[in-house]
């Protein structure tokens, strides 16, 4: 039994930890702490009067997959069913996605036509480099980046500009030092387990986690949901989550709350009975000093195992501080950014924060632009701009293909998104303290003006600086958690890692990463 669990950092991540920790009872107490003003992390929406929705975060979340299906079952437990806005695999914005390269936009090949064909901006049809792929023997690297293991498999064309791009609208990164491994596992594994990634995607991937189908779900599948977003967009469900916490009364939620310290031990505190003088006396030996003390006991013993000496005590073991006081708990689920939780661990543990710190991430700048009337030359999805033609723009969504019910009441309008920066923001905005709302959304403007032809300016506009949003999984980001993870165990840390850092950056698998983390701690809910 868990006495308290804080739950550090109110986005996705941290929420549907609280929302999984609060089915159990196998805790007493949860307390979730955020830093902000407001829960939902990168998810944000701003909701004008006239209806008008504008995502400056995430727009779509993918039903697919036992990750998908999980958010979808939150997303049912949680009452939003009738809130789903739906696109289904053969609306326009799933089927096309365009490339803006050597000055056009191109649509990415798609169907039989589209891949025995040779389909610009790629000089040979992708028939060729797939039949390849199949002859090419297995890498011999534990990691290797996505631009190296795709040039090696499918050749350094698709590598440089589908691929490049696709690291761009997914990452914000650069994918000459992005791990294959751990940002595109399915085809990393595919690779190690049947030789080719065109074998791995016939056959299908193993079985995944279990995650049992709802109503919901069984109706994504029926209708083909490809994604889909809220009415009132996002936000809404942290706003729902948030609401349930604070309804269900088991879950003490706290804003404006920013966590400043840990002082859970460097090396953990291990609590033996080694020996009793009378009631109320134990020792706690500290890995960290390697010191024994004789602490006075205000808690109970409650022996587990007496031939081995160990204890299990009701004993807080973290203090957690804030900027006007401090908390205890017994267990703290940390699903903050992984610089934000290697800051609060403070001198302690050491080994384990610089780990964390070595996590980088990149900035990106969010630019909605509103137009009067149906400006767009194509429909679809968006466009993705690989490095090679614009290092600093990484792509544009057509926000009002896949969402028009996010449109605003009466007149025809266009909503788009300009996205910038990401690994390459420093590089071509300079500093992100010091870069103006002016200079990227002139940026962002000109790009629609010469990428889609559209010659009026915007009607509205608003641009947003989400610095430090996305982690980058550099090679070998995958040995880190190991020895993230391998040290927290070995020194008996009360500490779990969830969010976006560790193991998927989209909102699925965010969302999942916060249930594993309060699973491990409660079991199965
Ligand atoms: C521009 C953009 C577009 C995206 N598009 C998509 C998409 O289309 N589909 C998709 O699936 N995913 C998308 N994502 C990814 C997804 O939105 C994020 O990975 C996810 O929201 C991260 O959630 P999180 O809870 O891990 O982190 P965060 O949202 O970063 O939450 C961490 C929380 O911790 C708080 N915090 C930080 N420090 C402290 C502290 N010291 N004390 C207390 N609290 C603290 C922060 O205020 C924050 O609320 C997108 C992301 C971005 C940035
Ligand atoms: C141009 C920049 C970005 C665009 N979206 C994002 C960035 C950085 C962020 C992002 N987009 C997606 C995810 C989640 C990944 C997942 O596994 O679900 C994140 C973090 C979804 C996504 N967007 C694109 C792809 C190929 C995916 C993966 C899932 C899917 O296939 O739907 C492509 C894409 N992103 C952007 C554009 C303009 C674009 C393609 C035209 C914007």
């Amino acid at each position: 039994m868990q006495k308290t669990v804080a739950v550090l950092g109110g986005g996705i991540g941290g929420l549907s930890a609280c929302f999984h920790l609060s089915k159990s009872h196998q805790v007493s107490k949860i307390v979730l702490l955020e830093g902000d003003g407001r829960f939902g992390g990168w998810l944000s929406s701003t909701r004008r009067e006239d209806g008008a929705v504008f995502e400056h975060g995430p727009r779509g979340i993918r039903p697919a997959g036992a990750v998908g299906r999980n958010t979808l079952n939150m997303v049912e437990e949680l009452g939003l069913e009738s809130e789903v806005l739906p696109v289904t695999y053969d609306h326009v914005a799933s089927k096309n996605r365009y490339l803006y390269v050597g000055g056009q936009l191109h649509k990415m090949p798609s169907g039989l036509g589209g891949v025995v064909r040779t389909v610009p901006p790629f000089s040979r049809p992708l028939v060729q480099s797939v039949l390849k792929e199949i002859l090419i023997s297995r890498g011999k690297e534990e990691d290797e980046s996505v631009h190296s293991f795709v040039s090696r498999r499918l050749g350094t064309e698709l590598a440089d500009i589908a691929i490049d791009s696709l690291c761009r609208g997914v990452f914000a990164g650069d994918c000459r030092k992005l791990s294959v491994r751990s940002c595109l596992p399915p085809l990393y594994n595919a690779e190690k387990a049947r030789g080719s990634i065109i074998l791995g995607m016939l056959l299908g991937p193993g079985p995944g986690p279990d995650v049992p189908p709802s109503t919901l779900t069984k109706r994504a599948a029926q209708e083909n949901w490809a994604q889909w977003s809220l009415k009132r967009g996002l936000q809404n469900l942290p706003e729902a989550l948030e609401e349930r916490m604070r309804n269900g009364g088991r879950v003490e939620v706290h804003k404006d709350t920013p966590v400043m310290g840990l002082s859970t031990n460097g090396t953990g505190w291990e609590v033996r009975l080694l020996e009793i003088w009378g009631l109320g006396h134990m020792y706690v030996y500290c890995h960290c000093t390697g010191v024994v003390v004789c602490v006075f006991l205000s808690c109970s013993l409650n022996p587990v195992n007496e031939s081995t000496d160990v204890c299990a005590i009701d004993f807080f073991l973290t203090q957690i501080q804030l900027e006007d006081g401090t908390i205890k708990a017994d267990h703290i689920i940390a699903a903050l950014p992984a610089k934000a939780l290697a800051s609060a661990l403070l001198t302690a543990a050491q080994p384990l924060s610089q780990q964390l710190r070595e996590i980088a991430t990149v900035t990106v700048a969010v630019v909605n632009l509103e137009y009067e009337g149906s400006v767009l030359p194509v429909t679809g999805f968006g466009h993705l701009v690989p490095s090679s033609e614009d290092r600093g723009l990484l792509g544009v969504v057509y926000d009002s293909v896949p969402f028009p019910q996010h449109n605003r009441t009466g007149e025809p309008t266009t909503r788009l998104t300009v996205m910038l920066g990401g690994a390459w923001f420093q590089e071509v905005f300079g500093n992100p303290e010091e870069v103006t709302e002016q200079l990227l959304l002139d940026r962002a403007t000109q790009a629609v003006t010469s990428h889609l032809g559209v010659t009026t300016p915007p009607i509205w506009s608003i641009v947003a600086l989400l610095k430090d949003c996305i982690p980058q999984y550099y090679l070998g980001h995958w040995k880190r958690l190991e020895n993230m993870r391998q040290y927290i165990r070995d020194h008996n840390l009360p500490l779990s890692l969830a969010g976006s850092s560790y193991d998927g950056v989209s909102v699925n698998d965010v969302i999942f990463s916060g249930r594993t983390a309060a699973e491990g701690l409660v079991g199965k809910v």
